[in-house]
């Protein structure tokens, strides 16, 4: 089984994130960049990190009009990414389009297609949260009701907390690939994350790949850290 741990390099700092996949190299997966990461730097800095050889997710999480995603798409396509993401709630006609250019796009510059990605309910949210939004159902009402319209639209996987993870799998068959960050070793602290568990609880229900950020990134010794998970996950 592939490595399934895509660690969240969330740094401004483009020498700090190169050393940390000098450390975790072999280790993890694949690397993931966020808003953080590319506000400060560019796509002049993801490539930088792409150059390093290790599989990037670019998860800069596009929620507008399906006009302008489909356009920020065709925006990142020559960055290479494996994955990319795009906010569920803004619909089928925006996931469709996101997903329409990064066909178009790819097949332009003559690259493999990046993953879309769709971000169902942020993990950050717990009921309370979402009730303050405006959503009077259950977390897991709205993210079942995201998956079918995510799966509908042709988008390749769901980002959901491993809460869900199980119920989405059930609904949604192996084929969409379903991320799954919010993960939490028993060792480490939840921060602001609210739908957490443990990484081999959330490849237990069905998750293909974990995010994880702050346990490896925060230790003293990410590699050890990074270690400590695969062992937690291979046991
Ligand atoms: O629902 C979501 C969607 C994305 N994320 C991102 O994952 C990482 C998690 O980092 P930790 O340090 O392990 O909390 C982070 O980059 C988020 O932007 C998420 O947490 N939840």
């Amino acid at each position: 089984m592939p490595n399934p741990v895509y660690v969240a390099l969330d740094t401004t700092n483009v020498n700090q994130a190169a050393d940390l996949v000098a450390k975790l190299k072999g280790l993890v997966g694949g690397v993931k960049l966020g808003l953080e990461f590319f506000t400060a730097n560019g796509p002049a800095g993801i490539e930088a990190i792409t150059a390093l050889g290790m599989p990037v997710f670019l998860d800069l999480k596009f929620h507008d009009i399906p006009n302008t995603v489909a356009g920020a798409m065709r925006g990142i396509a020559p960055l290479a990414a494996r994955y990319t993401t795009i906010h569920a709630s803004g619909g089928f006609a925006m996931m469709k389009a996101a997903v329409d250019a990064a066909k178009d796009a790819a097949a332009k510059v003559d690259r493999p297609r990046v993953k879309v990605l769709a971000v169902s309910i942020l993990t950050s949210m717990d009921q309370s949260a979402m009730e303050s939004v405006g959503f009077s159902g259950s977390v897991l009402e709205q993210v079942k009701r995201l998956a079918v319209l995510t799966q509908a639209s042709g988008v390749d996987g769901l980002v959901c907390s491993p809460h869900e993870v199980e119920t989405v799998r059930s609904m949604v068959g192996p084929a969409m690939a379903l991320v799954v960050p919010g993960i939490r070793p028993a060792w480490a602290e939840a921060g602001d994350q609210k739908r957490v568990m443990t990484p081999k609880e959330a490849m237990e229900r069905g998750a293909d790949i974990l995010v994880i950020g702050r346990p490896i990134t925060a230790a003293s010794y990410p590699a050890d850290a990074a270690k400590r998970i695969l062992e937690e996950l291979n046991g």
